[in-house]
């Protein structure tokens, strides 16, 4: 046995790898790419992944007076296989971020330190020993409908194949498209060695899911990964998945990069959600990672969604995807709901209304909803009580002392329910000030609604209702969600006032009136996005009412002083064909998305000026590199949308090409640029975002 040299790809945000020295002798074995191990890095005892192997130093050809450290120890871990790197690599190269990054966050947080290893290892063997006790389940059995039969045939025919494919299900909400992609993956995992991936996009959707799940695919090992779980249900899951053992594998976008042992279909839930995208760190698409993933593997990924993104209808238009479609809602009985738009033009500035945020139609609906003993949900956009406080005065508002934003006035706040100014961006909580700290006026009032408000209103105007209001001031703690979603299916509430954790994918079966509220600004936003977004966020909502059976009255009422706008035509039929068509057309006069490929370039630092100065050197550095028009188009340095957070002023460059390759060559030149202005000066961040869906 020799000694080799390996290169060690580190969880740092450095593009570069480590030399090592690997005594095979004392390993015990030859080093093998994807071999997770013990190194000293620095001072301290880190994880590392071998990345290449070779049989003479690098760096000591370059330096003689180096001094290699060795590898420690092998770690545990089963080795990261070739069909991973590969996809590690990918999203390396794609997303700009280092391979070390990008292996790390496949791998449970406490693997990275290995003086963990053997405790993490003792937790698996005790939970292996421990068994798990599957409450005994009836199965769910459902007849489907002429569309879904049609819908789970073609897919099983896909999985047949034993190829690459890439289909959209589309189905109106509640038509049963869960159904049909669990009876797909129950019929693939048939076959005790496949296993099978669920996308979904939130937690809090996850345990009512992993219920049907279970009820369907009975007798299967159900796996489910999202960041919510302890740190040892997160190892535990994680195993099981790479050894074959979790059969079914649901999770939110995380789970994406998990090493799956045998994987053999992906299933993206929601597809169009925004929540598939990665904000931080590296700032990648769950989406289009899957697809990517897929593709290698030469296996089927199904998308699913009532409103796909653009996008994704773009490739069904040009035949790039399949369509298969389900236009019913499935369960005998269930309705669609009529679509009611108000016209509150004439009530916007009765002080009324501005009080209450409902109007008197509105309030007379969901108390003849509770008379029926139906159950109404009114969907606000906005947690805390009102967006802004402010000084009738002097026009004094209450804007955060950090972040160019105003702070949020929440009525209930903290543990001790007290009124406190909220900052929805850096977190800042302050005392509501007794007098206007710019005039010392003493009549303070508050602008706009929010979920609080529109809960106390109902309070005072239908008193004999039980209220429940969710969003996520009241649904911080673990298990609460669960807790709250469980007394609406209870019946225990008449009215429920949630932000947009209500309108995904809940199968509420008694809930006739769904309001919506407060959505104009979205209506006509600097966004290009903002149209894509609100249709489905409305049809989301709107799918959330006449799920269950005697719900024939039941009705959708948006409340709004544009009701001429051309989406509300367009939820009324929920039919996409048309308005799709005529927002992709926009966009292709626009060459916008998906007609172009975008990206941000983004510099953070206290200091506006510096920032601009460096993203305008950003052009200079291309042009002297000889890549001025490398069929990109760099936009000139502006402020993010939300310019200061935090203290930090954040400026951007959006690049554009009608070619993603081209783009992406214009990027790895970019991270160049990036690396050099980082080590030149270490108080400006730079950050790359591939394909951004917020600017
Ligand atoms: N063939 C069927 N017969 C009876 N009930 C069905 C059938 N298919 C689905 N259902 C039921 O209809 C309801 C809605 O189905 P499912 O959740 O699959 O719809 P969905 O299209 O995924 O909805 P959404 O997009 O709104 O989340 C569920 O309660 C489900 O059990
Ligand atoms: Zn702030």
């Amino acid at each position: 046995m020799k000694t080799y040299f390996v290169q060690i790809a580190i969880d740092i945000p450095l593009f570069k790898l480590f030399e090592y020295s690997w005594n095979s002798e004392q390993l015990g074995q030859e080093p093998e790419i994807g071999l997770i191990v013990e190194i000293e890095f620095g001072k301290k005892k880190v994880s590392g992944i071998v990345y290449e192997i070779n049989s003479e130093s690098i760096s000591k050809k370059e330096n003689s007076a180096y001094t290699i450290k060795e590898v420690i120890q092998i770690s545990p871990c089963p080795r990261i296989k070739d069909a991973e790197l590969k996809l590690f690599q990918f999203a390396s190269k794609y997303y700009l971020r280092p391979i070390g990054e990008v292996v790390f966050s496949s791998i449970p947080s406490d693997w990275k330190k290995p003086v963990n290893w053997p405790k993490l290892q003792k937790s698996i063997k005790k939970k292996e020993n421990l068994g798990i006790k599957e409450a005994i389940r009836e199965p769910l059995t459902l007849t489907f409908n002429e569309e879904q039969d049609k819908a789970i045939e073609a897919l099983i025919n896909l999985s047949k194949e034993g190829k690459y494919s890439i289909t959209f299900l589309k189905g109106i909400t509640g038509s049963g498209k869960t159904a049909v992609y669990l009876e797909w993956i129950k019929r693939i995992t048939e076959d005790t060695a496949k296993q099978c991936l669920v996308l979904v996009p939130e937690i809090n959707l996850t345990p009512q899911l992993e219920q049907t799940v279970k009820n369907i695919c009975i007798g299967k090992e159900v796996v489910i990964l999202h960041s919510n779980l302890t740190p040892s249900e997160r190892n535990y899951a994680w195993w099981k998945i790479q050894n074959g053992v979790g059969q079914i594998i649901v999770g939110t976008r995380l789970s994406v990069f998990t090493p799956i042992k045998n994987l053999s279909a992906i299933v993206i839930d929601e597809e169009h959600d925004n929540s598939y995208k990665q904000q931080d760190g590296m700032r990648y698409s769950a989406r289009d990672v899957a697809i990517w993933r897929a593709a290698d593997l030469k296996i089927p990924v199904l998308l699913c969604s009532a409103t796909p993104s653009l996008e994704t209808w773009d490739k069904v238009l040009k035949k790039k995807i399949d369509l298969l479609s389900l236009s019913k809602r499935a369960k005998p009985g269930a309705t669609i709901p009529s679509i009611e738009i108000i016209d509150i033009k004439n009530e916007v500035n009765q002080s009324k209304f501005k009080n209450l945020g409902l109007c008197d139609y509105t309030l007379e609906e969901i108390k003849k909803t509770a008379l029926r003993k139906k159950q109404s949900l009114i969907f606000i956009n906005r947690r805390g009580y009102a967006p802004i406080l402010t000084c009738h005065a002097c026009n004094w508002k209450s804007e955060c002392k950090n972040c160019s934003t105003w702070q949020v006035f929440h009525k209930i706040s903290g543990k001790n329910k007290k009124p406190m100014l909220q900052c929805h961006h850096c977190g800042l909580i302050e005392r509501i000030p007794e007098a206007c700290p710019e005039c010392g006026n003493q009549d303070l009032r508050h602008l706009g609604v929010g979920t609080q408000s529109i809960e106390e209103n109902i309070e005072k105007t239908l008193q004999e209702l039980r209220i429940l209001r969710i969003d996520t001031d009241v649904t911080r703690s673990k298990g609460s969600a669960e807790e709250l979603f469980q007394k609406i299916h209870q019946q225990e509430v008449d009215v429920v006032v949630g932000t947009q954790m209500l309108s995904k994918g809940h199968d509420f079966s008694n809930v006739e009136t769904v309001v919506v509220v407060d959505i104009d600004k979205s209506l006509y936003s600097y966004d290009f996005r903002a149209t894509e977004k609100m249709y489905a966020q409305l049809v989301q909502v709107a799918g959330r009412g006449g799920r269950g059976d005697n719900l024939e009255n039941s009705k959708i009422i948006i409340q709004t002083a544009f009701p001429e706008h051309k989406i509300f035509n367009a939820i009324k039929d929920e039919n996409l064909y048309e308005f799709y068509n005529e927002l992709l057309e926009e966009r292709k006069i626009a060459q916008l998305p998906p007609f172009s490929y975008q990206a941000l370039v983004m510099a953070e630092s206290k200091n506006q000026t510096m920032n601009e100065e460096v993203l305008k050197g950003l052009k200079n550095f291309l042009e002297n590199i000889g890549n001025k028009n490398n069929g990109c188009i760099i936009y000139d340095p502006v402020p993010r949308s939300i310019q200061r957070v935090s203290g930090v002023e954040r400026t951007q460059v959006l690049l554009e090409s009608t070619d993603r390759k081209k783009l992406q060559t214009c990027l790895e030149k970019i991270l160049d640029y990036a690396e050099a202005q980082k080590s030149k000066n270490r108080s400006i961040r730079i950050i790359i975002e591939r394909d951004p869906i917020s600017f």
